[in-house]
């Protein structure tokens, strides 16, 4: 069993839910990042995601872009995005998993990617641009290597390709709340419990909702049908303000909301 695997399984028999903390590898500096993934296990954060930052970040909204844009002028890359998991290794055995563009990983060779990655300590992988159906061959690779390859649903996917990707998953499946890119907004948080509601009948993988998330509410209203809620811009644009306390604190303020509407 994998970290992933084992965080979930410990949720699930204390009744609780998860924590997702998005964190963009560099940004606002490699210092802070560091920092902010120990304090965000610290203040109640289950699993981190990692980004390992991209020019051409089309899944995100202008805040990960903008966190992207920084990390790339501090000079982000594989060699150095390692290092930070091998720094975060010393001091935590938080579940970590990547989120990244697929360029990057091809360029690097995907195989070896998941080599050098899980070496350094990550868990597995979310890769937005790469549709399920194109994702065999790393789906190969992932799963030689008990490696998490996260699977997405989302209010448009269709009863068929639903049971596809159910059957996939390991780990944890990323249900996307809506059709836009990441960042804070208002969501209708029902529509995807709708859809986890469905996935219900096609997997016990864990699921965890994510895009949206700006306050405490908003992950309690999230979390209602799913296993875990995941928090991205929310956290990164505290960080790239300099407000790693404010940052902190919404992850303290979520910890605390789930555990009072939720925890058993
Ligand atoms: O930023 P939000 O709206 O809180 O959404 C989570 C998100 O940031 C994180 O999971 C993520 C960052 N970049 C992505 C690209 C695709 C899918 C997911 C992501």
């Amino acid at each position: 069993m994998n970290r992933i695997e084992a965080k979930m399984a410990a949720l699930k028999a204390a009744g609780k839910k998860g924590i997702y903390i998005y964190i963009t590898c560099g940004a606002p500096d490699v210092a802070t990042t560091i920092e902010a993934v120990r304090q965000a296990e610290q203040n109640g954060a289950d699993l981190i995601e990692l980004g390992l930052p991209f020019s051409d970040p089309m899944a995100d909204g202008p805040v990960i872009q903008t966190a992207s844009v920084v990390a790339l002028k501090n000079e982000m890359t594989l060699a150095k995005e390692l290092e930070i998991l091998r720094e975060i290794r010393k001091f935590s055995d938080i579940p970590l998993v990547g989120m990244g563009y697929i360029n990057n990983m091809y360029h690097y060779g995907f195989a070896r990617f998941v080599k050098d990655f899980q070496a350094a300590g990550m868990d597995g992988i979310i890769v937005p641009d790469v549709p399920h159906e194109e994702s065999e061959e790393m789906r190969r690779i992932c799963q030689e290597n008990d490696f998490v390859l996260a699977e997405f649903i989302t209010p448009g996917t269709t009863e068929a390709r639903m049971q596809d990707t159910c059957k996939d998953a390991r780990g944890f499946i990323y249900c996307v709340s809506n059709n836009g890119v990441t960042g804070v907004k208002k969501v209708d948080y029902r529509v995807i419990g709708g859809v986890c509601d469905k996935a219900r009948k096609y997997t016990d993988t864990p699921l965890a909702v994510g895009f949206g998330i700006g306050s405490a509410e908003a992950a309690v209203e999230a979390a209602a049908h799913a296993d875990a809620v995941i928090v991205g811009s929310a956290v990164v644009k505290r960080l790239l303000d300099h407000e790693l306390t404010e940052a902190m604190a919404l992850v303290h303020e979520m910890r605390v909301a789930l555990d009072a509407n939720y925890a058993q």
